[in-house]
């Protein structure tokens, strides 16, 4: 078995990262450079997150998908100009037009109706569409803060493990378009052959996502997929399509799917990402004669074109001309293991 044709996932403790220790610092960032380069998928432990912030936040997903259709339509994600609130079953499409059998509700960094960004139009900036149950916005919020604070420890610890100064990357995470997704996977025996969601890569630079239940594959360098159970206390993380963009696809973004669910299940994935305007190309340390520098793009615009591209209410926008694509928009599928295929 090579490397590459993992069957399981690596376990890296981060509680060195942003501590005082830089031996142990630098071994974790050897562990996730190995993690991110061979894999692109591992459970990280010693995060530090209070298990109340979980809890708080899975019985608020629980209370907000057991409203009635309607009452979850008041804060329909059609109804925001900034990606923002709930997404019924049927509205995202993936590539190969799976219509994944789930709902969500998406928010991302909750900014003021004044944020010159948003009042300008940015897509994926603004305030969130908050639901009117009592205590979800505190529980829901409390989460976001919380796991976009590991994140930012994530990221040094990345910055490190691609080369760089541990906090050489912070500057670019100022007002990021990092969404958390609630995400209900409704058990539904009659379904034959839906996937929960489709085989896709994450836009961003990398997720750190909190599951309930089985269900989640990732596909290795053989093309088989591998099953990632869930791991109590840990995140599952994975590396986005910015961070193999930086790394030149040294660090693969790789490609995962849901498969049908055998019971109900949630999933809470935070995409750390960087701000909307910020320019990624790979970094000079992974370009040479044999491996030539991928196009660069703007991570927000990325972020933007794919979503579009698979939500049915953008999709709609874009074919009624009252948004477009950035001319710099790639497919979907242009990352992971799924674009090495395509381009043979
Ligand atoms: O539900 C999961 O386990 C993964 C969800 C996912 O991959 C995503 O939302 O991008
Ligand atoms: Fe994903």
């Amino acid at each position: 078995m090579t490397a590459r044709n993992f069957t399981s996932l690596p376990v890296v403790d981060i509680s060195a990262l942003g501590g005082r220790d830089p031996e142990a610092r630098a071994r974790t960032a050897a562990a996730l450079r190995v993690a991110a380069r061979d894999v692109g998928f591992l459970y990280v432990t010693g995060h530090g997150m209070a298990p109340a912030l979980f809890d708080g936040l899975l019985a608020a997903a629980t209370e907000f998908f057991a409203r009635p259709h309607d009452e979850k339509m008041q804060v329909y994600i059609g109804r925001s100009s900034n990606h923002r609130g709930y997404v019924p079953v049927g509205e995202e499409v993936f590539y190969g037009a799976s219509k994944d059998l789930k709902e969500a509700y998406d928010l991302a960094l909750d900014l003021p109706a004044a944020d010159p960004d948003y009042l300008a139009g940015n897509p994926m900036l603004g305030p969130n569409q908050w639901p009117a149950l009592p205590g979800f916005r505190e529980r829901v919020g409390a989460y976001y803060d919380a796991v976009l604070a590991v994140g930012r420890r994530l990221l040094q610890g990345f910055a490190e493990a691609m080369g760089e100064a541990p906090d050489g990357l912070d500057h670019l995470v100022t007002k990021p378009p990092s969404q958390l997704r609630l995400v209900h996977y409704p058990f539904n025996p009659e379904a034959k052959d839906a996937t929960g969601i489709g085989a896709h890569t994450d836009y961003e630079c990398f997720t750190l996502l909190h599951v309930t239940a089985p269900g989640l594959e990732v596909m290795n360098g053989a093309g088989v997929w591998i099953d990632v159970p869930p791991m109590p206390g840990a995140f599952v993380v994975n590396i986005g399509d910015m961070m193999e963009l930086w790394t030149n696809g040294a660090f693969v973004a790789t490609s995962h799917r849901v498969r049908k669910v055998k019971e109900e299940r949630y999933s809470f994935p935070l995409f750390f990402n960087v701000d909307y305007g910020t320019e990624v190309e790979p970094l000079p340390r992974f370009v040479d004669a044999d491996h030539p520098a991928r196009p660069g793009l703007i991570a927000g615009e990325h972020l933007f074109a794919q979503t579009a591209q698979s939500f049915t209410y953008l999709r709609q926008r874009l074919e009624g001309g009252t948004l477009k694509l950035p001319e710099t928009a790639l497919a979907l599928s242009s990352f992971g293991q799924e674009a090495r295929k395509k381009a043979g």
